[in-house]
């Protein structure tokens, strides 16, 4: 008797008869049907998801969620957190007018990152944002003086930088000190009464965000005790915010993690921040991962099998430019059979076809595999294609949404003509 394997994360990928399922569509089906690599998405997954953030807002009421767009930014993506009442967390000009695009409302809308162009300010106010989470004293002074000479008061919190350890991948932890990110939280008070006195700033909340793929709920709540002691600083000198931002952060299941849910981790940092007085501030959320990792996976094919004295290669057709991870950050995703075979097992390394022996996805891997079988990556729907690239003139992969039966092709398969579309021979 063959086991089938259990997906990780999402109910919406199953097996049926030895086959993997994504709704009631066969993987082996679109796979065949649109080519690999191939990413499909479960539009099913991607509301469950939502849901249990909706479970927050329904709970607390006086809750914004913010998609960080980093994590997944395709258009039909965004479409769907839009239509169900999400607001956007945006890093960049383009994801601005990838938002607004996919029918955003502007009044969601919040700006992040460490270094925000001219025309990326100028863009986010005539759109009418809600915030932007100024990351240092500089940007504070640029963004004051486009908006007062747009005639125009820029909303903001200051992204302060609590210390705490998120416990999580040093490359994706961003609450410490060393980090670049944020304002340290010891020197914000006296920055929140400079921006007071800047003729283009309005000061409207705080924000922070220390880290992704946090499991523990522990460094949420230390950051909420810093930031209801910067709120008591704050109400003192007479300032007071209309919301707090907790960033995103939540991990997702790529193994055996245990993951908490929005709630129970809502509930520790609302509790802190109604004990301290604070209650009544909005509550506003920025979950990019927990939104859509487990949404998502990348079908491969096996193009050749290549034994050797030291390991078992299978090369595939996908690589480290359609899904990065592993390779930057040493990350685990789970590999499963399209079609579970009865043959025997081996011991594979799933490899992509790129010259750099860090192209790898996967290692050490149970699989029965012959040349032609297609393997599904798992937990790929977040920082997947969003950091896919052309390394090797390879063009990025199509993108599926599947809802129920049906497919929708929401990205074709790039062409190598487009990519040296723009390039020159001089
Ligand atoms: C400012 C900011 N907000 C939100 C996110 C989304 O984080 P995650 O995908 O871990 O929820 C990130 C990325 O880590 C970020 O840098
Ligand atoms: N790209 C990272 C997360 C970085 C989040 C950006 N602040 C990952 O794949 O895990």
């Amino acid at each position: 008797m063959t086991t089938l394997p259990t997906p990780v994360g999402s109910p919406f990928f199953y097996y049926q008869d030895k086959q993997l399922f994504v709704e009631q569509s066969s993987v082996k089906a679109l796979a065949e049907q649109f080519g690999t690599p191939l990413y499909i998405y479960s539009k099913a997954a991607l509301v469950s998801a939502w849901h249990a953030y909706q479970e927050v807002i329904d709970t607390y009421q006086n809750v914004l969620v913010c998609y960080a767009v980093k994590a997944n930014s395709n258009l039909a993506i965004l479409n769907t957190f839009a239509k169900l009442g999400s607001g956007f967390d945006l890093v960049s000009g383009g994801e601005l007018m990838r938002a607004l695009k996919a029918g955003a409302d502007p009044q969601k809308l919040l700006f992040s990152g460490v270094g925000k162009q001219v025309w990326e300010i100028e863009l986010a106010l005539n759109a009418g944002i809600k915030c932007f989470n100024i990351e240092s004293i500089p940007e504070l002074d640029l963004i004051s003086q486009v908006a007062t000479r747009l005639g125009k008061k820029a909303p903001i919190s200051l992204r302060v930088n609590p210390d705490v350890d998120a416990k999580t991948h040093p490359y994706i932890s961003t609450g410490l000190k060393e980090n670049k990110f944020g304002i340290d939280i010891n020197l914000a008070a006296d920055i929140y009464a400079k921006a007071q006195s800047l003729s283009g700033i309005e000061i409207t909340g705080v924000d922070c965000h220390i880290g992704s793929q946090i499991t523990e709920i522990s460094p949420f709540a230390d950051t909420a005790d810093r930031l209801v002691q910067l709120l008591s600083t704050l109400r003192a000198r007479g300032i007071e915010l209309h919301h707090v931002d907790i960033g995103g952060g939540l991990g997702i299941r790529y193994t055996d993690e245990v993951v908490a849910k929005p709630l129970d981790m809502v509930k520790i940092v609302k509790d802190k921040l109604i004990a301290a007085g604070f209650g009544e501030l909005e509550l506003v959320m920025e979950p990019g991962r927990s939104l859509v990792g487990n949404s998502g996976i990348l079908v491969t094919q096996v193009q050749l099998l290549k034994p050797t004295e030291a390991r078992n290669f299978a090369i595939v057709d996908a690589a480290m430019n359609d899904l990065i991870r592993p390779t930057l950050y040493d990350a685990y995703h789970g590999v499963l059979a399209v079609q579970v075979s009865d043959k025997a097992s081996e011991i594979y390394d799933i490899v992509g076809p790129i010259c750099e022996s860090g192209d790898w996805l996967a290692k050490q891997r149970i699989l029965a595999l012959q040349t032609g079988d297609y393997l599904a990556i798992e937990s790929a729907g977040a920082y997947g294609f969003a950091m896919a690239n052309n390394y090797n003139t390879r063009p990025r992969a199509a993108e599926i949404l599947v809802d129920g039966t049906q497919a929708h092709l929401i990205r074709e398969r790039e062409t190598v003509e487009q990519l040296f579309a723009l390039e020159r021979i001089v």
